[in-house]
């Protein structure tokens, strides 16, 4: 069990950090980046060193220029001098691999040992596994018997999801996978765990005075939590028509978001703890227990033609790579209960899909009304207290009071305190993606998904996905650029609730305080 430690200027322990595929898009956008800006900030030092795999040829002077373009285009920090840059990329070198040939392992045993002695790294190895996950299994076989298992140093594999298309699927590749490496050398990725501002709801949660004994169903009428992407498939329809938005968002995202926001304080902030705390959630979740129920409580759609900003986008069915007929959802909202002694009778409200008209993940609690106030009535019209914590791509938290609007005689307005981490000059938060590598190669598996969190996921996101596929007959859709289907918006109404704006798409008539 690894204690929290301060990781703000740990070093990572000398390692060899294998990216099996190299010449794919994770890599390129997020993990070359996050490895330079480690770099930049001491934390990886010299002991080091990187080898790329995939298939296609590369000299280590192509995948360096590769590696090179990578950052100049998507990392926080660019490259600025020819002396360093050189010096951070001899750490780097390629190794063409199908994943399937072991001779091939044989190869990259021996270019580990090569690099291991030339950097002086202890024979710790990070395997990271940027593929498409019907190869997890093989590689994790490959690996061992390649000998790539046995040196004297640590071994641990990190993951990118999705962990299986179900629960079955997701139970027979972690059987595979601890053939091979025990749970405790597993690093499931999910990148919103990363993200700096999930990882301080915790701190908001418990570390203040004041949000704390309002955190239940006594004071809290109900949580919002939306994750809207203005982008559509893009290039990755070959894997979304199988997926859709529920198993590509919902499953995870989703699923940890709320996890973060609804669990009980744990008694040490040992990553076991936490995590123990996270999957009482899951298990506390409220299962739909029949098709009816899962129609009453879930939303889905598909976005159609529709435009933003003066462009006309194209329908989902129109994507490179999509069915033409395809009955996929890229939206879906949900009301959930986590029916445990504190959320009792507190509705989630979770939405997520491509195509809506900003790109945002947020909270919102909302507060109930005071029983009884000398302000309600006809005269004043009080809004709900809210606290919303914005994650992406603003930062920062605020809260949303009433207060009696400046100059007038006893008129109440919303008034909106905020903190807006992103607007901070000298706040560069470092991406989820650079929090995650740092953590893994430190042992630190808090904001990594262990296996009962994924399998208590599936278990209740595989109702929802079985009682769809019950269904026949097209899929309802909405425009690209709105807001998704109207019947997401009567989910909160029947209950007398309403989707609160997000992300600069405020009230008028709200008084802001920007901090
Ligand atoms: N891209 C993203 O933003 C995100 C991706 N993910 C996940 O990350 C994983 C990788 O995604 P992404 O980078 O987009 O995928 P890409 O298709 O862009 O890259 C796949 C990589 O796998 C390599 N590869 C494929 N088959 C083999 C093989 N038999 N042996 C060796 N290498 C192989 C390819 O290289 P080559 O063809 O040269 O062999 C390529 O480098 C997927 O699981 C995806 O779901 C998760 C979240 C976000
Ligand atoms: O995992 C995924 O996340 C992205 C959204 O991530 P964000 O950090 O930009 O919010 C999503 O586009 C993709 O479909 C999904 O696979």
């Amino acid at each position: 069990m690894t204690e929290i430690q301060n990781l703000d200027s740990v070093k990572t322990p000398g390692a060899v950090y294998f990216i099996f595929g190299a010449t794919g898009d994770l890599a390129r956008r997020k993990l070359f980046p996050a490895i330079y800006s480690l770099y930049r900030e001491g934390k990886l030092g010299e002991d080091f060193a990187v080898i790329g795999v995939a298939r296609r040829p590369r000299s280590g002077e192509e995948f360096r220029d590769d590696v090179y373009r990578s950052i100049q285009e998507f990392c926080r920090y660019s490259v600025e001098d020819d002396a360093e840059w050189s010096r951070f990329a001899e750490h780097f070198s390629y190794k063409s691999l199908d994943i399937n040939n072991i001779d091939g392992y044989r190869e990259l045993l021996q270019q580990t040992e090569e690099v291991e002695a030339r950097f002086g790294i202890p024979g710790n190895r990070l395997f990271y596994l940027a593929l498409a996950p019907e190869l997890f299994g093989n590689v994790s076989f490959n690996l061992q018997k390649g000998g790539m298992l046995d040196s004297s140093g640590w071994h641990r594999l990190v993951i990118e999801k999705p962990f299986g298309y179900d629960l079955i699927s997701a139970q027979k590749l972690n059987e595979e996978l601890n053939q091979v490496f025990k749970e405790e050398e597993i690093y499931r990725i999910d990148h919103y765990l990363g993200k700096e501002m999930v990882q301080n709801i915790e701190v908001i949660r418990f570390a203040n005075a004041f949000f704390e004994p309002l955190w239940n169903n006594k004071h809290i009428s109900n949580i919002q939590i939306t994750l809207s992407e203005t982008v559509g498939v893009e290039e990755r329809g070959g894997y979304y028509d199988n997926a859709g938005a529920l198993r590509d968002m919902g499953q995870n995202h989703m699923l940890q978001l709320l996890t973060m926001i609804a669990m009980e304080p744990p008694s040490r902030l040992l990553a076991e703890d936490i995590r123990d705390e996270k999957v009482k959630v899951l298990r506390s979740l409220r299962p739909y227990a029949s098709a009816q129920e899962v129609k009453e409580n879930v939303v889905r759609g598909q976005y159609a033609e529709g435009e933003s900003g003066g462009k006309t986008l194209p329908g989902y069915r129109q994507e490179d790579k999509v069915d033409p007929n395809s009955n996929t959802e890229t939206y879906f909202a949900a009301k959930v209960y986590v029916d445990n002694f504190r959320w009792a009778g507190v509705p989630f409200y979770i939405r997520t899909g491509k195509r809506l008209p900003v790109k945002t993940t947020e909270v919102v609690v909302e507060f109930k009304q005071m029983p009884t106030n000398v302000y309600l009535g006809q005269k004043h019209k009080l809004e709900p207290n809210l606290l919303v914590i914005r994650v992406n791509p603003m930062e920062g938290i605020y809260i949303k009071i009433n207060a009696k609007k400046p100059g007038t005689e006893s008129q109440i307005s919303p008034l909106a305190m905020e903190f807006c981490q992103s607007c901070q000059v000298g706040i560069n938060s470092p991406e989820a993606y650079e929090r995650l590598i740092h953590d893994a190669a430190n042992g630190d598996s808090t904001y990594f998904t262990r296996w009962d969190e994924v399998a208590t996921a599936w278990a209740f996101v595989d109702r929802i996905a079985s009682a769809w596929a019950q269904e026949s007959g097209d899929i309802s859709t909405y425009a690209a650029g709105s807001w998704g289907p109207e019947e997401a918006d009567q989910l909160l109404a029947q209950d007398g609730f309403h989707w609160w704006p997000v992300n600069g798409q405020e009230e008028d008539n709200v008084i802001w305080i920007k901090g």
